[in-house]
């Protein structure tokens, strides 16, 4: 089995002063045999850890990324511009976005591509709401989800957000996730053939130092997508060293 992934999403977190020190307590503290680890600031912070984190373990992430390389798109940022600050990872298609900038499958699908081009692995975002998982139609929507988001050859990690779970403080159960997992693999192959087999799979929701090793160490769980406890280096070290034990 690979090595898991835990990946810090910092969301709209994070002054230059805090952003620092959090970074510094994160690398002095990595576990020498930890998962792959990367942080994922707001593009504002990312020079000043570009320059913090070079060399060191703990890789650079960004929350977003335009499927352009460049043009007159007001606002946006480019996978290219990201590559300029040594960001290695680019989370993409978060329910956050989908939910509030109303972006669709197909807009995900082309994000990823340009990331992949710039030499980034996108980490692309897939999740059913409350409805969709009560109602039973959950595994249709994650289905249509990854074929509409995830490019043909698609060289990244997916990571699974029931969108119930985010920031909520109520993760999947250890089933829910260990099911729905199963369910993912499935489709992966389904839809990619044996290729499908290596895509890591993160799952992401209310993950925190206390559920973290209950839930790596389900089957097919290849690492977790963390959003609050991102920002609290005891929390999110303590998540890291779950996921090197798994
Ligand atoms: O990107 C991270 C997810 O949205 C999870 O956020 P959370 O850990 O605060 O629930």
């Amino acid at each position: 089995m690979s090595r898991q992934l835990i990946a810090g999403n910092w969301k709209m977190n994070g002054t230059r002063q805090n952003a620092q020190g959090l970074a510094q307590a994160l690398v002095a503290r990595l576990p020498a045999d930890a998962a792959d680890v990367v942080v994922c600031p707001p593009f504002t912070l990312l020079p000043l850890l570009a320059d913090s984190l070079a060399g060191t373990a703990l890789a650079l992430g960004a929350q977003d990324c335009h499927k352009a390389p460049s043009g007159a798109y007001t606002g946006d940022i480019s996978a290219t511009m990201l590559g300029e600050f040594g960001v290695s990872y680019v989370i993409l298609g978060h329910s956050e976005r989908r939910q509030g900038h109303g972006e669709l499958d197909d807009t995900v699908r082309e994000k990823a591509i340009a990331a992949t081009k710039a030499g980034l692995t996108p980490i692309v975002c897939i999740g059913e709401t409350e409805d969709q998982r009560e109602s039973g139609d959950y595994t249709d929507v994650l289905g249509w989800q990854i074929k509409g988001s995830l490019p043909d050859n698609f060289a990244g990690v997916l990571a699974y957000e029931p969108i119930w779970a985010i920031g909520t403080g109520l993760a999947a159960t250890t089933e829910q996730i260990a099911q729905t997992m199963l369910f993912l693999r499935e489709e992966l192959v389904r839809q990619f053939g044996e290729a499908g087999k290596a895509i890591k799979i993160l799952y992401g929701g209310s993950v925190n130092a206390d559920n973290a090793a209950a839930i790596l160490g389900i089957p097919e769980v290849g690492g977790a997508l963390v959003g609050g406890a991102s920002l609290d280096a005891d929390a999110f070290l303590s998540i890291v060293s779950a996921a090197s034990a798994a």
